[in-house]
């Protein structure tokens, strides 16, 4: 296992009627390949900002946050989020008018992935994320909601990223199929080598990941699981 991704006197604020609000108050941790992680704590807490810092959606106010040990500003933030990073929402984000295998193509088109065949690759990957040829040919609203997910999964897996972020993937799913999505997620990290980073706030979904994280008193913990 290796670090992949690591935060470094990590800081985060914002102001409010002239006051100063902080977020994440000196954070430093260390994430590596091969783990599934869940970062669990209250409403409001800073889970989704901590997610935003990751995958370079927003930037801290202080420290850093580096991918293989580099800076991601030095990356580049769009070239970080295009090519070593990608983001799994709640919702599945997905392209509702395509099919399933179109939305995956789409992405590999987007990302400019370098794949000779990319519709035989898409359908690799959805066969991957469990979902047969037929179901990667409907449109995505004729799927259920954990088969979407499994769309969402195949398309942020289809641009060879080893990291991948998930803002409460399985918030919209009944339990047995919360279950079903997170052993696959699962079965990435712990086969293919990813680096899994799921926020949640079931206790179910955290019982089941490697590590799990808790954010209290502004700082990252790690748990007894
Ligand atoms: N730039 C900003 N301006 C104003 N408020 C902000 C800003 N960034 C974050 N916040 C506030 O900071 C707090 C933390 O937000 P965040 O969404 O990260 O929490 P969370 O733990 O993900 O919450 P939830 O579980 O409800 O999704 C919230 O109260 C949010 O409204």
């Amino acid at each position: 296992m290796d670090t992949i991704l690591q935060f470094k006197n990590l800081n985060y604020h914002y102001h409010s009627n002239n006051k100063k609000i902080n977020i994440l108050d000196n954070v430093n941790f260390s994430f590596q390949t091969g783990c599934l992680y869940t970062i669990l704590g209250p409403s409001g807490s800073g889970k989704t900002t901590t997610l935003s810092l990751a995958s370079g959606l927003d930037v801290p106010r202080g420290g850093y946050v580096l991918y293989n040990g580099r800076d991601i500003r030095k990356i580049g933030l769009d070239t970080y989020r295009n090519k070593h990073v990608s983001i799994i929402f709640q919702s599945y984000n997905l392209i509702t008018y395509m099919t399933a295998l179109q939305n995956v193509v789409t992405a590999m088109e987007i990302t400019g992935v370098d794949v000779k065949d990319k519709k035989e690759r898409a359908l690799e990957l959805l066969s991957k994320v469990g979902l047969t040829e037929v179901e990667a040919k409907r449109k995505v609203l004729q799927l259920s909601g954990g088969q979407q997910q499994r769309v969402a999964i195949a398309r942020a897996l289809s641009c060879n990223v080893d990291l991948l972020i998930a803002d409460e993937p399985t918030g919209n799913l009944d339990q047995e199929t919360s279950m079903e999505i997170i052993d696959l997620f699962k079965e990435l990290a712990h086969k293919e080598n990813k680096c899994i980073i799921v926020v949640t706030h079931s206790q179910e979904v955290t019982k089941q990941s490697d590590k799990a994280l808790y954010l209290e008193k502004r700082n990252l913990v790690l748990r007894q699981l």
